[in-house]
């Protein structure tokens, strides 16, 4: 039985927008964390059910944070996946709103949120310095307790109505197909009633060292198998420059019995695998209602 959902806060945030869409309110809690490794550990020392967290933008890649955490500090699977459209807002205190573009000294947003609209302030802010934030809607609350500065954030219309600020422009991000992937993490597994037409298994799969063509060998064991990928990238160890592993994600259940092959004949090279989650994946853009739990 999930209670409590813990989400990247505060409340206004992309996160929460997944996390409302994912366990809709009242039938669970959503309690706001201000980062993202707070969301997991949370989760990992069972004081939430479930954590939701961004882990890829389609504009600006993966979000480090989350698969470092993921990997490196918390034990709490993968169980499922949204993706949802984001557009970014630019925003600003109703008392400085009528200053002139080239009066605004600061941007404050989630280093995320900056990359995605950064032709947009190169262009109509350049002289600005850009301020990170654990969040785009902390950036919102900061503008909403500086009344006095010429500041400005980005972030959601939701931020902007939770914080009394107003709406400079829609839409800055630099490109229009910009979508986010969300991951609900936890230890209870079958979270959602409702069935979807794709299902991921994600991996981390370390290469024994000093092995020649051996990620090429564990890509032939889902290929011969004809096991979809649909992402895969390499990241650092920690151990020592040069020192990586690879997470790889593909579209098969993880009890199918390709899947327990590939697995069984990747760690027969050597490798070191550890399944991270098998889980259903949820679009926001084609849902038709809420997601049935
Ligand atoms: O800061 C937020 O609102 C988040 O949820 C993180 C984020 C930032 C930018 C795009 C998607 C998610």
């Amino acid at each position: 039985m999930i209670e409590t959902v813990a989400y990247l806060g505060p409340q206004g945030t992309f996160t929460h927008e997944a996390a409302m869409t994912l366990f809709p309110e009242p039938a669970t809690e959503l309690v706001a964390y201000p980062s993202i490794p707070d969301v997991l550990t949370a989760v990992d020392r069972g004081v939430s059910d479930i954590a939701v967290v961004p882990v890829e933008n389609a504009i600006e890649g993966s979000v480090n944070s989350t698969l470092d955490w993921l990997v490196h500090h918390v034990d709490v699977p993968i169980i499922g996946e949204l993706v949802y459209p984001i557009t970014h807002c630019l925003l600003v205190h109703p008392l400085q709103a009528k200053c002139e573009k080239a009066e605004f000294t600061r941007i404050y947003s989630h280093p995320q949120a900056i990359a995605q609209c950064q032709l947009y302030l190169r262009k109509e802010h350049p002289g600005a310095e850009l301020v990170y934030t654990e969040s785009t809607a902390k950036a919102a609350e900061i503008i909403h307790k500086n009344p006095d500065h010429p500041w400005l954030a980005i972030g959601t219309g939701r931020a902007a109505e939770l914080n009394e600020l107003y709406i400079l422009k829609k839409e800055i991000q630099d490109h229009p197909n910009n979508y986010t992937r969300f991951i609900a993490a936890g230890k209870q597994k079958k979270v959602w009633n409702q069935s979807t037409d794709l299902f991921k298994t994600s991996l981390q799969v370390t290469l024994p060292s000093d092995y020649p063509g051996a990620l090429y060998q564990v890509l032939a064991a889902f290929s011969w198998r004809k096991i979809n990928l649909c992402h895969i990238e390499s990241r650092p160890t920690k151990t020592g420059l040069g020192n990586y592993y690879f997470l790889i994600d593909t579209e098969f259940p993880d009890e199918h019995v390709l899947m327990q092959g590939a697995v069984a004949e990747i760690e027969a090279l050597g490798c070191q695998v550890r399944i991270l989650g098998s889980y259903p994946c949820f679009n926001k853009k084609r849902m038709k209602t809420v997601i049935e739990r």
